[in-house]
């Protein structure tokens, strides 16, 4: 916690802050108090003791502000039953003093002999700041805009509770099976328990489908993942989305876009193009800061080129697709209209899925035009065809390996839009044979090879041939990802780099890494608010909802016992930190980004209120849940884009990491991993009290879901 800078001037004042955790006093119905020397401590008279207040499940609190000269002041801990406040239980051991002039947090456990032989441990923490007249003026600011006493100061930013701690006889009903399995539930249809391999997904080649080519052998050749695999693993009823449920809604993010009118003789401004924007043209208006900058274009033009072709390099098995795929679900996410053009999926419509090695030789003439048929010609066509209708990036994905081929592409794209090369380099040799292996699994250029053995063979081939004539990028814009496995040693190289996009996109490239790790996102437990039907608002958790907290502790604790490490992250909201907090051993940080969607002049009504009481803001919102902003609130939109930073984070973490959010954050969180159209966000179903696992790792992205118990949701969906 950032600690205020003391002057050590008159003026300056001493906050206080006593809290006191203990997961069994609740049950035991016992209420801490503070008595202490000072007169308005009590004069040491247990009768006129401070009570403590609750500030979470198992935290009470009490703090103050003293001048800083005051003397030093003695205090202890007592406890009263609830039922009968005469008698109490005062602490063992010495006075706790309380010195003045310091910035300090103390913590000492507290001892409450119950009996004689039952005992109560409890952790204190003493915190002291010395506050100027301003800090004192922004803390009562922000106590009167949160109304949250305990959340004024005191509150960590990362906090870790290290001691399991006894678990209360009464826990035991929130206790877990040891078989976690049991819990798991279906998923949703598109992103099941199996991967498909990545190209399979890409667009479908309109120029060979428009020609009379049969697609029938595009359908044989895309056949399902891990066909070598046992067939627990197939791909069933797995959605293959088609190119209209592809497209990504289109956010203007100022990098241009041919439909963004130019205003004549008007004032430009933001709610202008929202409304001539939305209005004449059909198309969301820009969020947030990004607005800005299209204003700025429509003013001055734009400052970059309207449309970026993102141009993949490299050797086979180097994770060109991989990253094609993983670049476009990323840009679709934040809006941008992206297409992955895979021209192994043009090779094998037009040439057939059983190519042998020899068609890849370098000197064989005829396997070198046939190649550069698909590849160029006719990928790049289709993408640059696509590009004149609307479309903002495009990706090819192909070895590109050689320099007269680059040129090609080159010669086709000038004037009509920027290539930026991304090159992936391996120099691992067991990253290598790994990925060999995985191709020849996945790949449908090997679906009909009954012999593994002898497909990595001729892959191996293959490989060997386009070695021969490898030419890395020295030319042009380019992005190297050199080594980017591990997230550990790797490195990005760049040159002639420049503009809003080129920039996010080498931001989340060296932020992208392989290694495998969970992450777990759940909704916080039952609120209050929940209950009641009350959207918004900072309310603790229902009883139902702290029996959440506990099974997750519980569920968190099973699942993550053979990590080395993992973190907690919440919102800043109470019913995520209370959630997390019976949580143990792993360090807890709040996120204000996965605060929920603020629901500004609506926020603590119940739906049917604002239905009745602001009906046209209702109507709004039904009609276009995903643009909608609440006045002086927020859309998903805008909730997606304040989230962008935290997917960049959870792509950095090598360690699992558990996010304890709410609907809208991790509606728009799992969009991203499920590569969910942004149309569809606002109506995902993250129901309470279930955890989806989101499994990152070298096949791409699975997820598993546990359902810890049932939830009655009254708030879940109008
Ligand atoms: N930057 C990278 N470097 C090395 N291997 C990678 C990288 N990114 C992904 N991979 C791994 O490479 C495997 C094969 O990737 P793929 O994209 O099919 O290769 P390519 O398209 O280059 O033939 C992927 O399953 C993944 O595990
Ligand atoms: O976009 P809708 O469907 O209204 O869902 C968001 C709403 O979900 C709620 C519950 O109704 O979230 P939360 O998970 O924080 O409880 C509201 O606070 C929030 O306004």
């Amino acid at each position: 916690m950032a600690t205020a800078a003391s002057s050590g001037g008159v003026s300056d004042h001493q906050y206080v802050s006593v809290k006191l955790e203990s997961s069994r006093l609740a049950a035991l119905d016992l209420a801490p108090h503070l008595f202490g020397s000072h007169p308005a401590a009590g004069s040491w008279d247990p009768t006129k003791a401070l009570p403590m207040e609750r500030a979470a499940a198992a935290i009470w609190e009490l703090s103050c502000v003293l001048p800083s000269r005051h003397e030093t002041l003695d205090f202890k801990l007592l406890l009263k039953p609830k039922a009968d406040s005469s008698e109490c239980i005062v602490e063992e051991g010495p006075n706790r003093p309380l010195g003045c002039g310091s910035n300090q947090v103390e913590m000492t456990d507290a001892v409450f002999k119950l009996t004689e032989k039952d005992s109560l441990e409890c952790k204190v923490w003493v915190e002291t700041e010395m506050l100027s007249p301003f800090d004192l003026a922004a803390s009562w600011k922000a106590h009167q805009e949160n109304l949250q006493p305990s959340r004024v100061r005191g509150t960590y930013d990362v906090v870790m509770n290290t001691e399991t701690e006894a678990r209360d006889e009464n826990d035991f009903a929130s206790g877990l099976e040891l078989d976690l399995e049991k819990y798991v539930v279906p998923t949703t249809p598109n992103m099941g328990s199996g991967v498909v391999y990545a190209a399979n997904l890409t667009e479908n080649p309109r120029s060979l489908l428009d020609t009379g080519i049969s697609p029938n052998n595009l359908i044989k050749g895309d056949a399902p993942l891990n066909h070598y695999a046992n067939t627990k693993k197939d791909v069933d009823g797995r959605h293959t989305p088609s190119q209209e449920e592809q497209k990504a809604v289109f956010v203007d993010r100022g990098v241009g876009s041919p439909r963004f009118a130019r205003p004549t003789n008007e004032t430009v401004s933001t709610s202008n193009i929202k409304q001539d924007s939305e209005a004449k043209l059909g198309m969301p208006a820009a969020e947030g800061a990004v607005a800005a900058a299209a204003v700025a274009d429509q003013m001055y033009g734009p400052k970059e080129d309207r449309k970026l072709v993102i141009v993949l390099v490299g050797l086979p098995a180097r994770g060109k697709t991989f990253t094609a795929a993983k670049l476009t679900r990323y840009l679709r996410w934040l809006g941008h209209e992206t297409k992955h053009f895979n021209v192994g999926k043009y090779r094998r419509l037009k040439h057939g899925t059983n190519q042998t090695a020899d068609f890849f030789r370098g000197d064989n003439k005829e396997g070198v035009e046939a190649r550069n048929e698909v590849g160029a010609a006719l990928a790049m066509e289709d993408m640059l065809s696509w590009m004149e209708e609307g479309g903002q990036v495009g990706i090819c994905d192909a070895t590109n390996s050689t320099r007269s081929r680059r040129n090609m592409l080159m010669k086709m794209a000038e004037g009509k839009c920027k290539i930026i090369f991304v090159e992936t380099i391996c120099n691992d040799q067991d990253v290598l044979e790994r990925n060999i292996r995985l191709k020849v699994q996945q790949s449908p250029d090997y679906a009909e090879q009954t012999d593994f053995e002898a497909g990595v063979r001729d892959f191996k081939e293959r490989l060997a041939y386009y070695e021969k004539v490898y030419e890395p990028v020295d030319e042009g814009s380019y992005i190297k990802m050199i080594d980017m496995v591990s997230g550990n040693g790797g490195q990005l190289q760049i040159n002639n780099i420049s503009g809003y996009l080129p920039g996010r996109i080498v931001f989340f490239l060296v932020n992208c890494h392989l290694t495998p790790r969970p992450i777990l996102l759940t909704r916080h437990g039952e609120s209050l608010d929940n209950v009641r039907g009350r959207i918004g608002g900072d309310s603790s958790l229902s009883e139902v909802g702290e029996v959440y907290s506990r099974k997750l502790a519980s569920f968190v604790e099973k699942r993550l016992k053979s990590e080395r490490t993992a973190s907690i992250w919440t919102s800043t909201l109470q019913r995520t930190i209370l959630t997390a907090q019976p949580i143990i051993g792993f360090p807890k940080i709040q996120w204000r980004a996965l605060d929920e969607i603020n629901a500004g002049v609506c926020d603590g009504m119940t739906y049917d209120e604002v239905k009745k009481n602001k009906p046209e803001e209702y109507e709004s919102r039904r009609k276009d849940k995903l643009r909608y902003r609440y006045p002086r609130g927020e859309s998903y939109l805008d909730v997606i884009q304040r989230l962008e930073p935290v997917i960049i984070e959870l792509e950095r973490q090598r360690a699992p990491v558990v996010v304890i959010a709410h609907q809208a954050v991790l509606r728009s969180l799992y969009a991203y991993f499920a590569d969910k159209p942004l149309e569809e966000v606002p109506k995902i179903e993250i129901p309470l009290h279930t955890i989806i696992e989101i499994k990152m790792g070298v096949t791409g992205v699975e997820e598993k879901r546990y359902k810890l118990m049932d939830a009655v949701n009254p708030t879940a969906e109008v």
